[in-house]
């Protein structure tokens, strides 16, 4: 059964039975209902044309007896005295009668034909026919009346009053008919309803049977309507054809008609057995093709099967050649769809050495991959006995080079003996499902027994039925001892970031501090705990020292990083205090922030100093006034800013009279006290605004800035007249002192500080030329 060719070759016989079934259960269903259809026809037109028939048969004997009734019109005693020649005068009813009969009024047989001995004279008197004529005045036709002696003779009466000539009864004209003459019912009998069928009539008055071909049924009582509703159905006055069973419980087609002329029905019944019998025959013979086809179905399906499954066969070997890689295609001939199927295998096949190729090559990259890997990757079975060993593996956990030496080991024995114990558990709750792989830090064995410190990891692996576990050993001891050295160093760090002078402070990747030496606690002015893991920028407030705009770490860390940037660091208790501040940023791999390292100098000496040095450049001294760069300097500046030259300036340059002979006399420490003295006169004298420098020695120089060469007389005038008033404190008496001054005014057109100078120099030189302690403002005409 299992073989497809077997199944299709019953599938094809089944479903050539049950076609064959099914079309003759068709044709015998419809050929049935044509049969039943026609069977009918056929009694319905007979039993129609029979009531018919007869109908008429009785329409005619009674407008018969009615007309000779008619055309007498006698009275009573006419009729009593003149009955047989009246009789006689109608023998011609005879042809239509058994025999014919008159009634005088009184019911009495006055004249009957043919003559019967011993009827004339009787009475009828309670006869049903005749009180109904006579009653009515209308022609009758009796209930069935069987004739006493004589059982065949069973007659029917029709009647017909006779009324004299004003109308009144004044006897019955009768005629009698046998049930049994041919007059009546005798071609009934020819007539065949197949060779089961009857016709029978009914009188639904008195319920007896007046025809039937089984004559001992005639004149009994009607069958049983209990038994025979349509029968029953047909005596209530119901025309029409059916299916039913009969009185005898036999199923048969059914006719009724009732006459119009007479109380009778008219029934016509045909046994479905016979009516159907030419339907069964077919339907025998259709069975026997159903057998027929039955026996023949199985082998001619086979052989069909067989025929049209052959390209399929020849498929299968092109296939299988296929493949074993014999062929490269597969052409067969054939249906178009085996042609179709062909292809397709054509294309799978060619799909499949494609994928096998590049699962191949997958293979070899990751064996390539996994071989040159320093991880140790392996592979065990359920049991943990080891199927795969890259070279990492092999050298992590000493085992043997040749794959028939570590092939089937357990992969514990690779782990360190010492170990062991801790790692089984896990690998037992691994092994029967209870965790999905773990991690270990363990010891394997090593090459020639020195241990090596890896991190082993295990992985479960499920393939279908196949269940593998996947070990990875990753050699740590590198990073560890990285670790140790990197604990040690940090250790360092941290002794010496305590023991420098300068702050320190380090935060994490959110800006907390998270380190603080004890300088930076001083200089910030906190200590360790309150910093700890607060934000550095609450601490520490920042500007430079120049414009004094202030700096955040943020903005410094982007544009300044690790460059030493001079600060002033605004103290908690609001001291300015001035740094040097050197910050970098450490930036963990994969991470937006980085860690800061903040050193933070204290720059206040060296900023004092080289304030001083700046100051010492550009000053005098033993006078505090500026010197001769910090006078050049200025002048320079003077002549570079347009503003100020648009306006009157005056340079000045001063020289003291026999100076020498104050120190001299009054020693060094006395000229000392006089230049202080004329420092201190000329401050006074001047504005702030205005520059009063010592070029060297007795000699100074001024500039009178936004001021005219005469009001720089007078001012001049008078610090010559405060110099000559100047008495040496230590030894007044010594010698006095007094000053020769020159002047002159800034011109437009000046723009070397020396032309200038050389100007008022030589004004001044004037002024010793002319007898010293004067002011020479003009030079000849200027
Ligand atoms: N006490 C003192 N003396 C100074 C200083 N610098 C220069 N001198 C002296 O000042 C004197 C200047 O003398 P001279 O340049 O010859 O001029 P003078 O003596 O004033 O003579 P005339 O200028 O010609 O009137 C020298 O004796 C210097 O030694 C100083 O810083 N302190």
């Amino acid at each position: 059964m299992k073989s497809l060719r077997t199944r299709l070759a019953l599938f094809c016989s089944l479903l050539i039975v049950v076609v064959v079934l099914f079309t003759s259960s068709l044709s015998y269903l419809e050929g049935k209902a044509r049969v039943r259809s026609m069977q009918l026809q056929h009694l319905e037109d007979v039993v129609t044309r029979l009531s018919d028939d007869i109908d008429d048969r009785v329409r005619t004997r009674h407008v018969l007896l009615e007309q000779a009734a008619a055309s007498l019109q006698l009275d009573g005693n006419n009729i009593r005295k003149h009955a047989p020649e009246i009789l006689h005068g109608f023998r011609y009813l005879k042809g239509s009668f058994s025999s014919i009969m008159l009634f005088d009024a009184e019911g009495n047989v006055v004249a009957d034909y043919p003559e019967l001995p011993g009827r004339r004279g009787t009475s009828v008197l309670d006869r049903a026919y005749f009180a109904q004529t006579r009653d009515t005045l209308r022609s009758q036709i009796s209930e069935p009346v069987r004739v006493a002696g004589d059982i065949k003779r069973s007659l029917i009466i029709f009647t017909s009053p006779i009324l004299d000539e004003h109308g009144q009864f004044a006897g019955v004209l009768g005629g009698s008919l046998e049930l049994f003459a041919p007059e009546l019912f005798g071609d009934l009998r020819s007539i065949a309803i197949g060779g089961t069928g009857y016709i029978n009539i009914n009188t639904r008055a008195s319920r007896l049977t007046i025809f039937h071909p089984d004559r001992s049924r005639i004149m009994q009582a009607s069958p049983d309507t209990s038994r025979d509703p349509v029968f029953g159905r047909a005596l209530q006055g119901w025309d029409g054809s059916t299916e039913s069973l009969a009185a005898n419980g036999e199923p048969a087609l059914m006719v009724y008609r009732n006459m119009k002329n007479v109380n009778w029905v008219v029934g016509g019944v045909f046994p479905l057995r016979e009516a159907y019998e030419p339907i069964s025959v077919m339907a025998r013979n259709h069975m026997l093709i159903v057998l027929l086809a039955t026996l023949l179905a199985f082998p001619v399906g086979w052989w069909g099967v067989h025929r049209l499954l052959g390209p399929l066969q020849a498929l299968r070997g092109k296939v299988q050649a296929m493949a074993f890689g014999a062929e490269k295609s597969v052409k067969i001939q054939g249906s178009h769809e085996l042609e179709m199927l062909a292809q397709t295998l054509t294309d799978v096949f060619g799909e499949r050495e494609r994928i096998s190729e590049e699962l191949a090559a997958r293979e070899a990259f990751f064996r390539a991959l996994n071989e040159s890997s320093p991880l140790g990757i392996f592979v065990t079975d359920a049991d943990g006995l080891l199927v795969y060993c890259n070279r990492a593996t092999l050298a992590l956990g000493g085992l043997a080079q040749r794959e028939e030496d570590w092939l089937g080991r357990h992969w514990l024995d690779a782990v360190h003996p010492a170990q062991r114990d801790t790692i089984e558990p896990e690998w037992q709750a691994l092994r029967h499902g209870d965790a999905a792989g773990f991690y270990q830090l363990c010891h394997l064995t090593g090459v020639r027994g020195v241990p090596i410190r890896v991190e082993l990891r295990f992985t479960r692996l499920q393939q279908g039925s196949i269940l593998r576990f996947l070990g990875v050993v990753h050699d740590v001891s590198d990073r560890e001892e990285a670790l140790l050295s990197m604990n040690a160093e940090r250790e360092r760090g941290m002794a010496i970031l305590t023991s420098i002078a300068d702050a320190v402070v380090l935060t994490n990747q959110l800006d907390e501090v998270s380190y603080i030496n004890p300088p930076a606690q001083r200089l910030l002015g906190l200590n360790a705990e309150e910093a700890q893991g607060r934000s550095l920028a609450l601490f520490v407030s920042l500007a430079y020292p120049d414009s004094g705009q202030a700096v955040s770490l943020a903005t410094l860390a982007e544009t300044r990083m690790a460059v030493p940037v001079e600060l002033d660091l605004l103290s908690r208790d609001m001291r300015l205090q001035p740094v040097v501040l050197t910050l970098s940023v450490v930036q963990a791999a994969g991470s937006m922030h980085g860690y800061k390292i903040c050193v933070l100098h204290d720059d206040s000496e060296r900023r004092r100093r080289e304030r001083k040095h700046r100051w010492e450049a550009t000053h005098d001294a033993l006078t505090n006034l500026l010197n001769r760069r910090g006078f050049l300097g200025a002048l320079t500046v003077l002549l570079d800013n347009g503003e100020a030259m648009a306006q009157n300036n005056v340079v000045v340059m001063m020289d003291l009279d026999h100076f020498k002979q104050v120190n001299d006399s009054g020693g060094h420490q006395a000229g000392d006290q006089i230049l202080q003295d004329i420092a201190a006169i000329l401050q006074k004298r001047l504005r702030n605004t205005d520059v009063i420098s010592r070029l060297g020695g007795d000699e100074f120089a001024l500039i009178l800035y936004n001021c005219t060469r005469d009001t720089a007389q007078g001012i001049m005038e008078a610090v010559r007249g405060d110099i000559a008033r100047l008495r040496p404190q230590s030894n007044p008496d010594v010698c006095r002192v007094t000053a020769s001054i020159g002047l002159t005014q800034v011109q437009p057109q000046d723009t070397r500080p020396h032309d200038i100078i050389q100007r008022a120099d030589l004004r001044c030189y004037q002024a010793k030329e002319q007898g010293r302690n004067r002011v020479v403002a003009t030079l000849g005409s200027q």
